[in-house]
């Protein structure tokens, strides 16, 4: 099946609208790479550094409507910056093969905190003896390379690293390619039960769970609906600021009394509101962390 692939060079203060309007549009996946291929950098906290000539891309697999797409994420655009007029956003159509070998050749072995690399499943991990995941996303979300899974990927390591995860239980809601509950799981975790909409996340999810040698009884995979209504120490939750402030209730609720909580997916302007409806919800919420303009909120409820 081909794809449609937006692609806009923008600088960095404008990349992370310009990502938010083409999520906005239902993007299967979102890129944001540097022009020039200077080195990746380890931002400093509360900084939102990016490069000075950013591509922006966004991926889809509903070519039609391309004209009316454009136009609404225009008039969405010149709504939000009427000062600023809208990047030029250019398109072409991606084949099957040529979409797998665009995000291959930029996914490269990652260490996310002090003990755990993701190392993509066509090359050797870097660090033998280093907690390794071992990762092919498919067609699902989460190859550690967005700021949004590698908040949570650090957090886990965190918690692993102060002996918080150890033997417990955590729940992924919207685990995409399985990335945080398969990490957590090999960071320590006793269980992982993992939910997502989507069925090739699913499917994804329990394939690299099984490119891992997870035992089949660490992990479980269901839909959201499927979920019993069990409480759990660690849960982590990387879904966009909507659907985390529509779905509150729900997800707060999982988390057992003393029980601690990642929320990502959250641009730096939604962060407030998400944090608002947790705390709403009982949770005592940590100060937020940022990463390329993307903010991942922690919390607890105490016991
Ligand atoms: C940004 S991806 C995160 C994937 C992975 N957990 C990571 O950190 O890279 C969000 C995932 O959440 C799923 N999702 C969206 N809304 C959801 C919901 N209400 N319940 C469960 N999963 C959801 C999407 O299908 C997608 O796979």
């Amino acid at each position: 099946m081909p794809w449609l692939q937006l692609k806009a060079h923008v600088p960095p203060e404008q990349a992370e609208l310009l990502e938010e309007l083409l999520l906005e549009e239902g993007a299967t996946a979102i890129g944001l790479q540097d022009a020039h291929d200077d080195p990746v950098f380890e931002p400093e906290r509360g900084t939102t550094p990016l490069w000075q000539d950013t591509v922006v891309t966004g991926l889809y697999d509903d070519l039609e409507g391309i004209d009316a797409m454009l136009a609404r994420i225009e008039a969405a655009w010149s709504e939000q910056v009427p000062d600023e007029p809208c990047p030029s956003i250019d398109y072409e159509l991606l084949a099957d093969r040529d979409w797998e070998r665009e995000w291959m050749k930029d996914f490269t072995p990652l260490r996310m905190g002090e003990r755990l690399w993701i190392v993509p499943s066509w090359h050797e991990p870097p660090e033998s003896d280093a907690v390794n995941l071992i990762l092919d996303p498919g067609l699902a979300f989460g190859t550690g390379t967005h700021p949004t899974t590698a908040l949570c990927l650090k957090w886990l390591d965190g918690l692993a690293v102060s002996g918080q995860l150890a033997s417990q239980s955590v729940l992924d809601i919207g685990c995409g390619s399985g990335i945080l509950a398969i990490a957590a799981l090999k960071l320590g975790a006793a269980h992982a039960d993992g939910t997502d909409i989507d069925p090739q996340a699913l499917q994804a999810s329990r394939e690299n769970a099984e490119r891992n040698q997870i035992d089949e009884t660490a992990l479980t995979l269901c839909y959201p609906e499927q979920l019993a209504k069990s409480r759990y120490p660690i849960v982590t939750a990387n879904i966009l600021a909507g659907p985390l402030i529509e779905l509150a209730s729900t997800i707060a609720g999982h988390v057992a009394p003393g029980g601690r909580i990642a929320l990502s997916g959250i641009l730096a302007n939604q962060a407030d509101d998400v944090m608002q409806a947790y705390q709403q919800e009982g949770l005592s919420m940590d100060t937020p962390v940022m990463q390329e303009g993307w903010v991942r909120l922690t919390g607890q409820r105490i016991a």
